[in-house]
Order: structure tokens, then C-alpha cells, then sequence
């Protein structure tokens, strides 16, 4: 199956004041795929991850140049709909974030907020989301009780739900699993080959082996910049560029 662009960002530079944290980034991120980011701590990847649906935007003194074109559309661009952009443009962070609410308001804040009233429209919203984050079955008889109460895997795998219950193209993980055990962990990898089939995906993981277990391409960052992007089995396997090959090979970082 050949694959379409859904994001490409083209010659983008990230300054934090005077510190450029992003130089020169060209990237094209592939629709229905699992793209990886890589790379050794404070080279950039979060900072780069954030910049796909503007969340730097929350922070002083960022200035950011060049573009970020997602089908098509520069969303840079002055006329961008914020809130359209964060509704197609999901995030899960390191740690599992639910509301002090409960199991099913933490899924049907975002379509409520999204102009969702009726009650068994919302039901569905519910079920369709947990069941879409692989959660379904292990809530479905305490909807009622406090997100706070489940397990950490649960409440990353309900973070998930939220993402989806607003229906977005894109979701972005950052480091989704460090929190996480070994068995909550192998479930979200489980979980992100299904999600791919409706959902482009862009994932920071420090952890190599999970980059090469989910993902279909792989971006090595270092010192703010990518140094190359492959497919996820040539970069293991026959990275082009020597820093690449140091860093997977666990020579630094
Ligand atoms: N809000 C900020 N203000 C100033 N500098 C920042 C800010 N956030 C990040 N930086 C700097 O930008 C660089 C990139 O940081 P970033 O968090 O993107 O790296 P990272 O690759 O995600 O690191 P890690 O793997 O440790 O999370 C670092 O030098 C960091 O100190």
C-alpha cells in the first residue's frame, strides 16, 4: 500500500529566547503509520512532538519559523482554528493526566466541550472511544468511578480515549509508556497497531526496542536537529550516518 504524506513540515527553526532548540527540521510524517522519534535526552523530540499541534504555543519567549503543513494547510498560518488543530491533532503525555472526574467524564469532557448534549449520543462516544483504546472491558462496569482509582496502564490507555472520543487524525505520544510496567506497556503497543489502521501516529520513545517493535519509520534527533529518517528496519539495521549508528548501537546517550 503506498502511503500519503499527512503532516510535512518544512525548514522549521524553534527558538527558546536566544537557544535554538529546533534547527532546520524537514519531515514528512506518513498518514495511517507509526513514526518514531528517537534520539538522546534534550535533543529536541519533545519540543518537536510539540510543535505538531502547537503547544508551544503555551510557552514565553518561543519563536518559530518555517512551516507545518498538515493536509496541506500551514498551521502556522494566522488563520488556523486552534481549536480545530488540537481536536485533529491529539496528545498523550509521560504520565497518565485523567481529570479528578470520573471514568466516563474524562471521555465525554471533549465532545462536550465540542457541542455533544444528547445523553445516548454520548453514551456511544463512550463506549466507542474505550473500546477504541482497548479499555472497554475492564470499565464498562464502573464508568461511574473516579479515573483516579484505575491502574496507572488504565489511566494512560483512558488518556487514549479521551484523545479519540474527539475523533482526531493525529495522535502524538511522548513517551507514553515510561511510566508504565512491562505488561501496561506491551498493551499500548498492542493498542497502537490498531490504532494506526484509522489514526497517523507520531510516538518519542527513549526505549530502542520499542521504537523498533511499533513503529514503520524512525527520526533520529541530535542536538535539535534530525539527522536522518528511514524506515524503522534500515535505521536499525543500516543507519546511513555514523552518529546514528553510535547512538542505537548505545555508544552515547
Ligand atoms: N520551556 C523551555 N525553555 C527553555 N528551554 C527549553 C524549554 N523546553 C526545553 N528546553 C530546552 O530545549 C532543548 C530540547 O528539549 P526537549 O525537552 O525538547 O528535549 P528531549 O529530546 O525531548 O529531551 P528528553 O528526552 O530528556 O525529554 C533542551 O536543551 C531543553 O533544555
Amino acid at each position: 500500500m503506498t502511503s500519503r504524506t499527512k503532516i510535512k513540515v518544512n525548514n522549521l527553526n524553534l527558538f527558546y529566547g536566544d537557544f535554538q532548540a529546533l534547527i532546520d527540521i524537514n519531515l514528512d510524517i506518513m498518514a495511517n503509520k507509526v513514526t518514531a522519534l528517537i534520539g538522546p535526552s534534550g535533543c529536541g523530540k519533545s519540543t518537536f512532538i510539540r510543535t505538531l499541534n502547537r503547544m508551544n504555543d503555551l510557552i514565553d519567549n518561543v519563536k518559530i519559523k518555517g512551516e507545518i503543513l498538515l493536509d496541506g494547510a500551514d498551521i502556522y498560518d494566522d488563520r488556523c482554528d486552534l481549536i480545530q488543530l488540537r481536536k485533529s491533532v491529539g496528545m498523550v503525555f509521560q504520565k497518565p493526566n485523567p481529570f479528578p472526574k470520573t471514568v466516563y467524564e474524562n471521555v465525554a469532557y471533549g465532545p462536550k466541550i465540542h457541542g455533544v448534549k444528547n445523553k445516548s449520543t454520548l453514551d456511544e462516544i463512550v463506549e466507542k472511544s474505550l473500546r477504541g483504546a482497548a479499555l472497554w472491558d475492564e470499565v464498562k462496569g464502573r464508568l461511574d468511578k473516579p479515573a483516579l482509582g484505575l491502574s496507572g496502564g488504565q489511566q494512560q490507555r483512558l488518556c487514549i480515549a479521551r484523545c479519540l472520543a474527539v475523533e482526531p487524525d493525529v495522535l502524538l505520544m511522548d513517551e507514553p509508556t515510561s511510566a508504565l510496567d512491562p505488561i501496561s506497556t506491551l498493551k499500548i503497543e498492542d493498542l497502537l497497531e490498531d490504532l494506526k489502521k484509522q489514526y497517523t501516529i507520531v510516538i518519542v520513545t527513549h526505549n530502542m526496542q520499542q521504537a523498533g517493535r511499533v513503529s514503520d519509520f524512525t527520526s533520529f534527533f541530535l542536538n535539535g536537529e534530525i539527522i536522518e529518517t528511514d524506515l524503522t528496519d534500515n535505521i536499525f539495521s543500516k543507519p546511513r550516518d555514523k552518529r546514528t549508528e553510535d547512538y542505537i548501537t548505545g555508544r552515547f546517550g
